[in-house]
């Protein structure tokens, strides 16, 4: 496969099977965070484009429903092949525009794959329920219906990834999709648009709007047709789609922030949790809705974490992802950084120690890109606001417990449910944890990152509002159950008269 990149002046829309410029003639900068420099530009469009998308999906939508879900299944898979031959070429893009380490990029991008295989799998399945009817000579089912035209408005850190948890399922279920991508990360929006092209799905399908959240994004939730809008991004965003999609009665799937923490008891094998932590605390760079942020540990290794940990950090190297040996990228823009050093301000007049990085690295190769150094705090308490706020970046706080209950009660006490996980050799212990920690996801000896396509992805409480991800679950946020009941009787039977 060729390693070249092509590098697109102009991104343009895709809307019903065109490449169309923006009717405005309005574009933004995409800027690599490693290097500052300008990759692409992206459209800045306006509602009328949300307004031809809708119609075209619509449109579109009609005829995809009628296509027998296994026929769908296969533009899926020709989609999964595709994804699979260009694998590098995504991932070196993805890097170039998100800034994560050419390691990480290329696991985005195999989730995307497996993804796609999964989804394939399951036009195949699409399974739906007979019960028996409480009548004589009658039939009683229910179907998978899908919704119709579904919007999905995707975050950046995960740009590729992300949009195949929701996109794929909508697919294969029967929905035609507009897609509003992260204006920061269009590009992977763009190359996922042309497989689907590519591998023969029809027009109207999907449609991608590239534009500002403020503008693309809101015209989405004021179309009536739009009947299901699914979302990822910041609580605060969230939140408002949240309100405006309940005035229409519009049905909406939220994955929002974590304040995800790690537990480590006295029986941890010690060298996997430092593995653990360093993978979910500084893996791209801590910009994830999962990353680890606090490490619950317990008091008799408190120290020798410390040590450990310090002694990891100081071993990563960080800079452009694309260079194989980097470990830490970039962060995404300036507010990212921002708002990093904000928290290293609070931590620091909150009373935590600062053991480790707490600096933006603004020498020698870093001085181009938004470099943060990987960043320890000891003696944090829980009621911290380090402890309790979502902060995106590198940037981890150790609490000492005494105990699993005591872990258990800091890690629930907060915000956020997205995930945790705990390191220990002890079954009881393991059995316990998983019943009591409130988060949606729980890793037992692993880090709180690395979610596979085959199960749900989400979290409880501040993190979302029920709905899940990936999984059979995603399938619940794209389709309506429809009951069916066949009488055969050749009589009117009325199931709410007394019949014996
Ligand atoms: N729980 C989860 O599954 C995950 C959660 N996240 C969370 O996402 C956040 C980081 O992502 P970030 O992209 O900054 O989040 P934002 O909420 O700012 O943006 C997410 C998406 O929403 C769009 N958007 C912004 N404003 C509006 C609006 N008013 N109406 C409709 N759409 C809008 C954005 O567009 P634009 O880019 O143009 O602003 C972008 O496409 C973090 O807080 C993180 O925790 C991230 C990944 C996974
Ligand atoms: O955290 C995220 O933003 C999504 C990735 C999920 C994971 O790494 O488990």
């Amino acid at each position: 496969m060729s390693q070249k990149l092509n590098q697109e002046e102009k991104l343009q829309n895709f809307i019903n099977g065109e490449w169309l410029q923006p009717e405005n003639g309005a574009y933004a900068d995409v800027t690599n965070p490693a290097t500052l420099e300008t990759l692409v530009q992206v459209p800045l469009s306006g509602k009328e484009e949300v307004a031809s998308a809708v119609e075209a999906a619509k449109k579109a939508q009609k005829e995809w429903a009628l296509v027998p879900a296994p026929q769908r299944a296969e533009v899926l898979y020709r989609v999964g092949l595709i994804m699979k031959e260009r694998k590098e070429y995504l991932s070196r893009w993805l890097t170039m525009e998100n800034g994560k380490v050419l390691e990480e990029a290329r696991g985005e991008v195999q989730e995307g794959i497996d993804m796609a295989f999964y989804m394939a799998g399951e036009g195949r399945r699409l399974f739906g329920q007979t019960t028996p009817s409480e009548l004589k000579d009658k039939f009683a089912m229910s179907v998978r219906a899908p919704v119709g035209v579904v919007g999905i408005i995707t975050p950046w850190n995960f740009p590729i990834a992300i949009a195949t948890w929701k996109s794929f399922p909508a697919i294969v279920a029967g929905n035609a999709v507009v897609w509003k991508p992260a204006s920061e990360t269009p590009v992977m929006a763009f190359e996922l648009a042309k497989i689907f092209e590519e591998a023969g799905l029809p027009k109207g399908v999907i449609n991608v709007v590239f534009g500002s959240g403020s503008t693309v994004g809101e015209a989405m939730l004021e179309e009536n047709d739009i009947r299901v809008i699914s979302f990822t991004g910041s609580n605060e965003v969230g939140r408002g789609i949240a309100s405006k999609c309940g005035q229409k009665l519009k049905k909406v799937s939220l994955e929002m922030g974590g304040k995800n923490a790690v537990i480590v008891m006295d029986d941890a094998d010690l060298s996997l949790a430092v593995e653990g932590i360093l993978w979910s605390a500084f893996g791209t760079s801590g910009q994830r809705c999962t990353a680890c942020s606090r490490v619950l540990v317990h008091d008799s290794l408190k120290d020798q974490l410390e040590e450990r940990l310090m002694y990891e950090m100081a071993k990563l190297t960080i800079g452009n992802g694309l260079d194989e040996s980097i470990k830490v990228g970039p962060i995404i823009n300036q507010k990212g950084l921002e708002k990093i050093k904000s928290y290293i301000r609070v931590g620091n007049e909150e009373g935590a120690k600062l053991l480790a990085g707490g600096y933006v690295l603004e020498n020698g190769d870093h001085k181009k890109g938004h470099y943060f150094a990987p960043t320890l705090f000891t003696d944090v308490k829980a009621d911290m606001r380090i402890a309790q706020e979502e902060i995106f970046g590198p940037v981890v706080s150790l609490i000492p417990v005494k105990s699993l209950e005591e872990a258990v009660e800091i890690n629930n006490g907060v915000e956020f449910g997205l995930s945790s996980s705990i390191f220990t050799k002890d079954i009881n212990k393991v059995f316990a944890a998983q019943r009591d920690l409130d988060t949606g996801i729980v890793y037992v000896n692993a880090g709180t990152t690395g979610a596979e396509i085959h199960l749900p992805f989400g979290g409880t409480k501040g993190t979302g509002n029920g709905h899940r991800d990936s999984g059979l679950a995603a399938l619940d946020v794209f389709t309506e159950w429809k009951s069916v009941y066949v009488d055969f009787s050749g009589k009117l039977q009325r199931a709410q008269i007394d019949v014996e």
